[in-house]
């Protein structure tokens, strides 16, 4: 089984690679675009990235999945969450998709978003780090290294894996 993945990011990588440890498989990374904006602005279009990458990432790499995973922000009542999603494609069927960990910016991040800044490089000022998107990630720092951006991921991927699992054992026509 080949399986694209749709970034050259080491932290979604890594997360893809253990997401997929049960299956014997062989992992092509690509950089595809994902069609939408650089920082994605709700549940909707952080979505849409995932499923482009993974649907780009198939079928540029000419594999058998497709991954795709795309971080974002929506906007609440409450602030500005952090949002993650992914997506698995294959050539005959339509893709899954599956999110991963919701939390809360603090309000001076989430400020910087609304006037237009990505949340990569401004993690890396808040932090007084560098790459932070690269390894931990912004759920890295808020969780006081509890959870890191690699292992958030690799949940998403779990979630993606063991849908297609499932589909592939109860639902294929
Ligand atoms: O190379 P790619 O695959 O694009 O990886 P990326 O780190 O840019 O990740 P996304 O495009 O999925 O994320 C959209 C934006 O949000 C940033 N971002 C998302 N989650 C983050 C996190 O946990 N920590 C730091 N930055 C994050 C990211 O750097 C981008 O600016
Ligand atoms: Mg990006």
């Amino acid at each position: 089984m080949k399986i694209i993945i749709g970034s050259k990011n080491p932290a979604k990588i890594k997360a893809v690679k253990s997401g997929f440890s049960q299956q014997e498989a062989e992992f092509v990374s690509i950089d595809v675009p994902s069609g939408v904006n650089a920082q994605p602005f709700s549940d909707e279009e952080t979505i849409q990235g995932a499923i482009n990458r993974a649907v780009g990432a198939l079928n540029q790499g000419n594999g058998d999945i497709g991954i795709g995973l795309e971080g974002g922000v929506h906007e609440t009542s409450h602030g500005l969450l952090l949002c993650n999603w992914g997506a698995l494609a294959t050539h005959n069927m339509e893709p899954i998709i599956a999110g991963g960990a919701r939390f809360l910016l603090p309000e001076e991040v989430a400020a910087r978003l609304r006037l237009g800044e990505e949340l990569g490089p401004v993690m890396d000022d808040y932090a007084k780090m560098k790459n932070v998107r690269k390894h931990e990630g912004a759920v890295g720092i808020f969780t006081n290294g509890m959870i890191n951006r690699i292992e958030m991921f690799t949940h998403v991927t779990t979630l993606l894996t063991g849908q297609y699992t499932y589909h592939q054992k109860h639902l294929r026509r």
